[in-house]
């Protein structure tokens, strides 16, 4: 055993080419994941979380090499890989994106993958048994008999009995055939697994005990493990850290109970606020995550979090109460993304069979504001003004004016890349709010 970690990912990227047309020149780039590291210990469990889209399948399937990343390393130190030392170039002899065949088939054998749909690693066609057995046969065991002994034995360490061995994928419920897809997974003695999901398409009441089953198999085998999910507590129930990621990056990292007990992020914070919470006493306010992850192909500048993020920070211009804030800039983007639609709305208001001219601005002015969740009158008269105007010309057709009113609203989250802030004992984040002696000030909350 050595301090080193079993798997460190540097700066791992995966940009899928967008392309146009009929040579499919490449005029773009989804940038799924977007230059993300962090360390997994022999032994240790790391959850990646993110809603949907945010980049976590894809960094898996980078980090298992089933695609090929864009840049970035994966070493892997396991298989009697541990203690070697960089190459004269730069390199490193680890590194599973620049493995040869020969090293990827020994590293298939040593790292494996679990996913949310168990049914994806068996075939119909065959017996259980017999799908986790083929392994053992693909990496030269010839003992058929030996097979079976191994493959029932397995069977039972994932609470199924040996006799299941010859029965088929169809016979089982979808709790059942992830332990399948579970013993499938360790039958080859791995170091290193990758579960993608793995029960967030089983059922609630069947969830608990895979997640025990898994928490119980990773102590045993002494096993590492990265798992992905969607759901914060599902991470709280089998990781020792986690690494939240939102559009191909990661915001946060820590130990479970330090990122879940003091949050550093406003995502990390507004996922955790999404967790049910059965004690009716507890007062954490919950914060809304609006509208879906953006595209990876047009990334917002800045912090990418900023166009949905409760805590955007404010200009020093203006002195608005947050959530007057957050509405103001929601209202300029959907302004500016041509998303706004008045005569639309004059239409709906009015009455049916008169013409939509019957519904004077005023009216529209404040569904507008309701729409938006923006107050009838902001309390800093500069912004009120400003929008007062925007949203004259909105009624007036004259679109651009109100975009040029509303550009005046800018926010240092759209201008600068949040470095990382360093919070002690491995708990990092990046969020301008954190800065050191920064002029954004005020942090999420206290160390
Ligand atoms: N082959 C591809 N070509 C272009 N874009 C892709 C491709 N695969 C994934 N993406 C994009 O990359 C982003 C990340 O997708 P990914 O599936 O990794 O996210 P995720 O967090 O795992 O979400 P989910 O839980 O829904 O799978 C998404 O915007 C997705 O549309």
């Amino acid at each position: 055993m050595t301090d080193e970690p079993l798997v460190s990912v540097r700066n791992l990227k995966k940009h899928y080419p967008i392309t146009e047309g009929v040579l499919s020149r490449q005029v773009g780039a989804a940038k799924a994941v977007d230059g993300i590291s962090f360390d997994i210990a022999e032994g240790e469990t790391l959850g990646l979380v993110g809603e949907s889209g945010c980049g976590k399948s894809t960094a898996a399937s980078s980090i298992i090499r089933l695609e090929e990343a864009t840049d970035g390393e994966v070493i892997f130190n396991g298989g009697g890989r541990a203690g070697r030392e960089r190459n004269a170039d730069g390199t490193h002899p680890n590194d599973v994106t620049k493995f040869d065949d020969e090293e990827l088939k020994a590293f298939r054998r040593d790292a494996q993958m679990i996913f949310q749909d168990p049914s994806s690693s068996l075939d119909p066609r065959m017996t259980v048994g017999r799908s986790v057995a083929e392994l053992l046969m693909v990496h030269g065991m010839t003992d058929k008999q030996r097979r079976r002994e191994i493959v029932e034995d397995l069977l039972e360490r994932v609470g199924l009995e040996a006799d299941y061995y010859d029965r088929y994928p169809h016979e089982f419920s979808g709790g059942q055939k992830q332990r399948i897809a579970l013993a499938r997974a360790l039958v080859l003695n791995p170091e290193f697994i990758v579960a993608d999901e793995p029960v967030s398409a089983l059922d609630v009441s069947i969830r608990a005990e895979i997640l025990s089953l898994l928490n119980d198999i990773q102590e045993e085998f002494g096993l590492s493990m990265l798992f992905i999910s969607h759901d914060m507590s599902v991470v709280r129930e089998v990781c020792d850290r986690v690494a939240v990621m939102y559009l191909g990056e990661i915001v946060e990292i820590g130990d479970t109970d330090e990122v879940f007990s003091n949050p550093q992020h406003p995502y990390t914070e507004a996922l955790l606020s999404a967790i049910p919470r059965p004690d009716p006493s507890d007062q954490r306010e919950n914060i809304e995550l609006k509208g879906t992850v953006p595209s990876p192909i047009s990334p917002p500048s800045g912090c990418k979090f900023h166009t949905r993020c409760h805590m955007v920070i404010q200009s020093d211009e203006y002195d608005l109460e947050q959530e007057d804030w957050r509405a103001l800039l929601t209202f300029r983007d959907k302004v500016r993304a041509g998303e706004i639609d008045p005569e639309g709305i004059r239409e709906a208001l009015s009455p049916p069979d008169a013409d939509p001219s019957v519904v004077d601005d005023e009216t529209v002015e404040d569904e507008l504001r309701m729409e938006f969740e923006l107050p009838e009158t902001l309390a800093d008269d500069d912004a009120e003004a400003i929008v007062d105007r925007a949203l004259d010309a909105l009624t007036d057709g004259e679109i651009e004016t109100a975009e040029d009113e509303l550009s005046t609203f800018t926010t240092p989250c759209e201008e600068e890349e949040p470095e990382e802030t360093d919070h002690g004992n491995g708990h990092l984040s990046a969020c301008l709010r954190n800065k050191p002696d920064t002029e954004h000030g005020a942090p999420l909350a206290d160390d």
